[in-house]
């Protein structure tokens, strides 16, 4: 399988989640809880906002990596497969 850079990732933050070693960023988060981590893609989200508003294009490529990373731990976390967010976007595919 031609796996790109989200699969790549998602694939570690699930490995993350199954082995659950210590000094792992993923799985403090995890720890902290559902909530927690929802809160923490709001967070990103906003910063990704005021980073393509207000500041540079390099600061927006950075914010936007926090956010998918923690989006990919939000669905992660919930069980839900990226293969079920990429057939969705095929099916919404005109
Ligand atoms: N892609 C990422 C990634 N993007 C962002 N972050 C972390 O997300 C945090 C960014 O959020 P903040 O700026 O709010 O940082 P913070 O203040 O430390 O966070 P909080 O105290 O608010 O929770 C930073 O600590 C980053 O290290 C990431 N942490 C891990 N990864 C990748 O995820 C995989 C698993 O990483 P580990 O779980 O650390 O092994 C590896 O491939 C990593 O490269």
């Amino acid at each position: 399988m031609n796996e790109n850079e989200i699969d790549q990732l998602f694939a570690t933050i699930k490995k993350r989640l199954k082995d659950m070693p210590e000094g792992s960023y993923t799985v403090e988060l995890s720890r902290k809880g559902l909530g927690y981590v929802a809160r923490k893609v709001g967070e990103e989200a906003v910063e990704t906002v005021v980073a393509s508003l207000y500041e540079s294009n390099e600061r927006l490529v950075s914010e936007s990596c926090d956010l998918i990373y923690h989006l990919l731990v939000l669905l992660a976390v919930k069980g839900v497969e990226l293969e079920d967010v990429y057939e969705e976007l095929r099916r919404r595919r005109k």
